[in-house]
């Protein structure tokens, strides 16, 4: 998947973490089904807690964009986070009896506070390609692996996750933002993007965000 051309460049210069995010074990247990439903449930809930953060971290790109249609992109992905993607894990939490004031009243494990915490400090230290740098991995990793576990006839005891990511309305808005991503770019720093001087700074977040998934990864496997 491209989803826009500034996201493939940040995708290379991630290396070898790209590939450790996107073929994690988790990932290969949700494709093949052997996964343990403790793990993912646990995991569930983490992310519940990740991504009422992560849609703050939208919010937060609405006070750093400079027209209007950023502004219009941000509000439209925040609002997706908190009534489309954060429904499939109270819906899938409730199946298994547990519920939404328990989702937030959880505590945090460690690797969801250092990612969370880590995006958001992007968008109030830099500006917004910082951010977008640092919520990209998010977007798009998922894309990725939902798009091509989709495509493996996996097998059904994840079938619910896996069409989430890995269906029409995910991966419009995975191209939405990687058209966001460019069109930002190109506003900021120009046609030779690669040549300015933040450059290395936004692929370094990007790849600081991908390591930061695989420790998401890692603490999903330890309930
Ligand atoms: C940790 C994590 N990364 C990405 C996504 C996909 N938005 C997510 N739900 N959780």
């Amino acid at each position: 998947m491209t989803y826009g051309s500034t996201f493939p460049v940040w995708r290379a210069a991630a290396g070898d973490h790209w590939h450790a995010y996107t073929h994690h074990a988790f990932v290969e247990g949700l494709r093949d089904g052997t996964l343990p439903r403790e793990s993912f449930l646990h995991y569930l809930v983490q992310d519940y807690l990740y991504l009422v953060h992560f849609a703050r971290a939208w919010a937060l790109a609405m006070t750093k964009a400079e027209t209007l249609e950023e502004m219009r992109h941000c509000a439209a992905t925040t609002q997706a986070l908190i009534d489309d993607e954060l429904r499939l894990h109270t819906r899938i939490c409730a199946e298994a009896g547990i519920s939404e004031s328990t989702l937030q009243s959880a505590e945090e494990r460690p690797a969801t506070l250092a990612y969370t915490r880590y995006v958001l400090d992007a968008g109030h230290a830099g500006g917004f390609l910082d951010l977008m740098a640092a919520l990209a991995p998010c977007v798009m990793g998922y894309g990725e692996i939902g798009a091509r576990l989709l495509a493996s006839d996996p097998a059904p005891d994840y079938a619910d996750w896996i069409e989430t990511y890995g269906g029409g309305d995910y991966q419009v808005l995975c191209s939405r933002v990687g058209t966001l991503i460019d069109e930002a770019v190109r506003l900021r720093l120009g046609e030779g993007a690669e040549a300015s001087p933040s450059w290395p700074r936004l692929c370094q977040r990007f790849t600081t965000a991908t390591r930061l998934e695989v420790g998401f990864w890692d603490m999903g496997l330890d309930p």
